[in-house]
C-alpha cells in the first residue's frame, strides 16, 4: 500500500470558504492534490472513480465561484462528488467512503449541509434545482443553484421534462452539462450524438472576451430572441440550438478542465444571469489518472486497486455471478429462439447483457438511461409477437412502475423482467437496494413472479420466462455469486406456481422465497440438533403462489416462517393473505414472515445487512425459538 500524498495546499482547505481565499493561480495545484487525494482514497475503498477524476476543475471552480452551501450545488447521480466531498468539510473520512459506518458513495442530505439534494439514480438534478430556485424566487432570496448534469443522464426524459418545465417558468436555474461523452458504457442515442456534433465540430472560445460580452446579454429583461440574433451573428455562442429553443440560455462548449475558461463564465453567470442558463462543458472520465484514462470503462467502478499500476483486487469467486449465469442462459435460449430480444437501460455490463449485444447486435437494445422507455419499448416489442427480456436493476426498475402496470401488466403482455441486485447490493447502500421489486409486481393481476434460489435455478428461470407467453414474468436474483451448485446443460421450463420441498421435517417449516434459501438450510440444521425437525421449502413463485405447499406445510407443522431479501409486504404478505383467506390461521398456527426491517438500512456488506435484518441463520434460528417461546439452546448459531 502507497503512503498518502503529500497535499499541503489541500490541507488548508477543510471547506470552500478556504478555497475562496486562494488565487485563481493557485487553483490548478489544488486541483492535482484533490485528485491524488481522491485517487488514493478510492485505491483503499473501491468506488466510483472516473466520473469524479473528471469533474475536479469544475468542482473547484463552482465552489470558488459561487456561495456554497447557500447558493445550491446539485451533483447528479451523485457518483462524481467525491472530490466535492474532500472540499466540503468530510476529507477527514474520505477513506470510509461506501464503508459501513462511513460517509456514502453519493450526496446525501443527512451527511452534509453542502449536500442540498441526496441522489444516486440519475437525472433529477434539473428538477430538484428547479424546485429549489422557484423557492429561492418565492422567499425572495438571492440564492443560486446549480445542477449538475452528466451526458449520460441527460439520456432520462425527466431532464427533459425539467428543462420543458425550467424554460417556461425562467427560473434563475443554471444547469451544467458534464458532457465526457461517456454514461458507464459508451453512450447511446441521438441525443449522445448531438451532444458530441456540438462539442467536436467546434473549437473553444476566447473565454475572457465571451466572459465580458456575456455580461450584457444575461438579464432578465433581455429579450433573448434578440440577443441569441446578435451572438449568433457574431459568432459568440455556437450550437445549442435546442437548448436555446427550450428558453435556456446555451453556453459552450468549453474546456472543463481549464480554470481560464471556467471561472470567467461562471463569474458572468453568477452576477447576471436571472433566467435559466446550460453550461455545455466538455471533461474526460477519467482524467489525470493514466490507468482510469485508458480504461474502456474510464474506471466508473473500480475495487480497491494499486495506485502506480491501477490493477484492481480480484476476489476470486467460488462460482458464477448470477449475472454471468443469466447471460450465458439467455444467449443460450436465444440462439434456439430467434424471437428473443434483450433490453438495458445504460446497463449493458451490469445485466450482462453485453453478451447477447456481442452475439446478437441486432437483438439488443441499449435505450439509455431510460428505464420507462425500455419498459414500454419491451411492451410495443411483445405487442408483436417478440419476446423481450427488459433486464433492469431492481432499484431502477422502480422508475417505470407505472409503465409496468399501465403497457404491460394491464394488457397482460408477455414481456420478460430479468430482475437484477435483487436484495441488498452493499456499498451502494439504500438507494441501490434492491428491496420493493416482488411487493410491487405480486400485487399486479396476472403477473407472474418468481425469485431463483441459487444459480441453477435462475438457469431454469430463464428458460421458463423465454417459454411462458401467457402475460408479464419476472424472476429476481441478487448481486454476486451464486452458490456453487451444479448446473444442468439446459434450464427446465418450471411449471407455473409450484414450489419445492428441499427437506422434510414435521416440527418448523423454513418457506424460502429466492436466495435466503441457503441460510434455510444452515438454520434447519441447528434446529435439527435442537430437535425442532424442520422442513424447508423453496417457493419459486410469490405469484401465483403454491396454495397446495402452503396448505400441506401449514397444516402439518407448528411453525411456518417465510423468508426473503425484500420489503415487507412482498412474499410473504401473499402467503398471509392466502393463508387468512383459507382459514389457515384459524387453527393456532405459529406463523412469522422474515422481511427486511422497515427501515433505510445502511451500507455494509451484504452478509452483514442480512444479518442486521435478521434474515441470516442466527436471526432465522432465533425466530423460531421466539415463536415457541424458547430461549436461544446453547451452541445453537447466534
Ligand atoms: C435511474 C438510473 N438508472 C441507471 C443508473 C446507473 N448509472 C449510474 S451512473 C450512470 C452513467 C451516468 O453517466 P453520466 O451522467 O454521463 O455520468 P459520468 O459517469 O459519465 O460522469 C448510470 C447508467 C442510475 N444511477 N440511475
Ligand atoms: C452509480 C450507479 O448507479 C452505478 O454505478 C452502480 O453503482 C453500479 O452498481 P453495480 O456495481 O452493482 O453494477
Ligand atoms: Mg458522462
Amino acid at each position: 500500500m502507497t503512503q498518502p500524498p503529500k497535499t499541503p495546499l489541500l490541507d488548508k482547505v477543510a471547506y470552500p470558504a478556504d478555497l475562496r481565499k486562494l488565487e485563481d493561480r493557485d487553483l490548478p495545484q489544488l486541483a492535482r492534490e484533490v485528485r491524488d487525494e481522491m485517487i488514493d482514497a478510492v485505491s483503499r475503498t473501491g468506488g466510483h472513480l472516473g466520473a469524479g477524476l473528471g469533474v475536479v476543475e469544475l468542482t473547484i471552480a463552482i465552489h470558488s465561484v459561487f456561495n456554497t452551501p447557500e447558493d445550491r450545488l446539485i451533483f447528479d447521480v451523485g457518483h462524481q462528488c467525491y472530490p466535492h466531498k474532500i472540499l466540503t468539510g468530510r476529507r477527514d473520512r474520505i477513506r470510509t467512503l461506501r464503508q459501513e459506518g462511513g460517509l456514502s458513495g453519493f450526496t446525501r442530505r443527512a451527511e452534509s449541509e453542502y449536500d442540498p439534494f441526496g441522489a444516486a439514480h440519475s437525472s433529477t438534478s434539473i428538477s430538484a434545482g428547479l424546485g429549489m430556485a422557484v423557492a429561492s424566487e418565492l422567499d425572495k432570496t438571492d440564492r443560486r443553484v446549480i445542477a449538475v448534469i452528466g451526458d449520460g443522464a441527460m439520456s432520462a426524459g425527466m431532464a427533459y421534462e425539467a428543462l420543458n418545465n425550467a424554460g417556461a417558468l425562467d427560473a434563475r436555474l443554471i444547469v451544467i452539462l458534464n458532457d465526457n461523452d461517456m454514461s458507464i458504457a459508451p453512450p447511446t442515442g441521438a441525443m449522445s450524438a448531438y451532444l458530441a456534433r456540438l462539442a467536436s465540430g467546434r473549437t473553444y472560445m476566447g473565454f475572457r472576451d465571451f466572459g465580458k460580452k456575456l455580461t450584457a446579454y444575461l438579464g432578465k429583461n433581455v429579450d433573448r430572441a434578440i440577443t441569441r440574433a446578435v451572438e449568433h451573428a457574431r459568432g459568440y455562442v455556437t450550437g445549442g440550438t435546442m437548448f436555446e429553443e427550450m428558453g435556456f440560455y446555451h453556453i459552450g462548449p468549453i474546456d472543463g478542465h481549464s480554470f481560464e475558461h471556467l471561472l470567467p463564465v461562471l463569474r458572468n453567470v453568477r452576477d447576471h444571469a436571472e433566467g435559466p442558463v446550460l453550461i455545455h462543458v466538455v471533461t474526460q472520465k477519467g482524467k489525470g489518472y493514466a490507468p482510469a484514462e485508458a480504461a474502456a470503462d474510464k474506471y466508473h467502478g473500480v475495487n480497491k486497486f494499486d495506485v502506480i499500476t491501477g490493477t484492481q483486487a480480484k476476489v476470486k469467486p467460488n462460482a458464477p455471478s448470477y449475472t454471468s449465469v443469466f447471460a450465458e442462459t439467455l444467449v443460450q435460449e436465444a440462439e434456439l429462439d430467434d424471437k428473443i430480444v434483450g433490453i438495458t437501460a445504460a446497463m449493458p455490463n451490469g445485466t450482462g447483457l453485453d453478451k447477447l449485444a456481442s452475439v446478437f447486435p441486432s437483438r439488443c437494445f441499449d435505450v439509455g438511461i431510460a428505464e420507462q422507455h425500455a419498459v414500454t419499448f419491451a411492451a410495443g416489442l411483445a405487442a408483436e409477437g417478440f419476446k423481450p427480456f427488459a433486464a433492469l436493476y431492481s432499484t431502477f426498475l422502480q422508475r417505470a412502475y407505472d409503465q409496468v402496470v399501465h403497457d404491460v401488466a394491464i394488457q397482460g403482455l408477455p414481456v420478460r423482467f430479468p430482475i437484477d441486485r435483487a436484495g441488498f447490493v452493499g456499498a451502494d447502500g439504500p438507494t441501490h437496494a434492491g428491496s420493493f421489486d416482488t411487493t410491487f409486481l405480486a400485487t399486479l393481476p396476472g403477473f407472474v413472479v418468481m425469485a431463483a434460489a441459487d444459480e441453477a435455478e435462475l438457469k431454469h428461470m430463464v428458460r421458463t420466462a423465454a417459454a411462458y407467453d401467457a402475460g408479464p414474468i419476472s424472476f429476481r436474483y441478487p448481486r454476486g455469486e451464486g452458490v456453487g451448485v451444479e448446473m444442468p446443460v439446459r434450464g427446465e421450463i418450471l411449471q407455473i406456481g409450484k414450489g419445492r420441498v428441499v427437506k422434510e421435517g414435521a416440527k418448523v417449516a423454513l418457506l424460502s422465497f429466492g436466495t435466503r434459501l441457503a441460510d434455510c438450510l444452515l438454520a434447519a440444521e441447528d434446529l435439527d440438533a435442537a430437535g425442532l425437525s424442520t422442513t424447508v421449502a423453496d417457493a419459486r413463485f410469490a405469484k401465483p403462489l403454491d396454495h397446495e405447499l402452503i396448505r400441506q406445510l401449514a397444516r402439518h407443522h407448528e411453525i411456518l416462517i417465510t423468508v426473503e431479501e425484500g420489503a415487507v409486504g412482498g412474499f410473504g404478505s401473499q402467503v398471509m393473505q392466502f393463508l387468512a383467506m383459507d382459514g389457515l390461521l384459524d387453527n393456532g398456527l405459529k406463523i412469522r414472515s422474515l422481511v427486511m426491517p422497515d427501515v433505510w438500512m445502511e451500507q455494509a456488506k451484504p452478509e452483514v445487512m442480512n444479518a442486521h435484518a435478521g434474515l441470516d441463520r442466527a436471526g432465522i434460528v432465533s425466530t423460531v425459538f421466539k415463536a415457541l417461546g424458547r430461549g436461544l439452546a446453547v451452541g445453537v448459531a447466534g
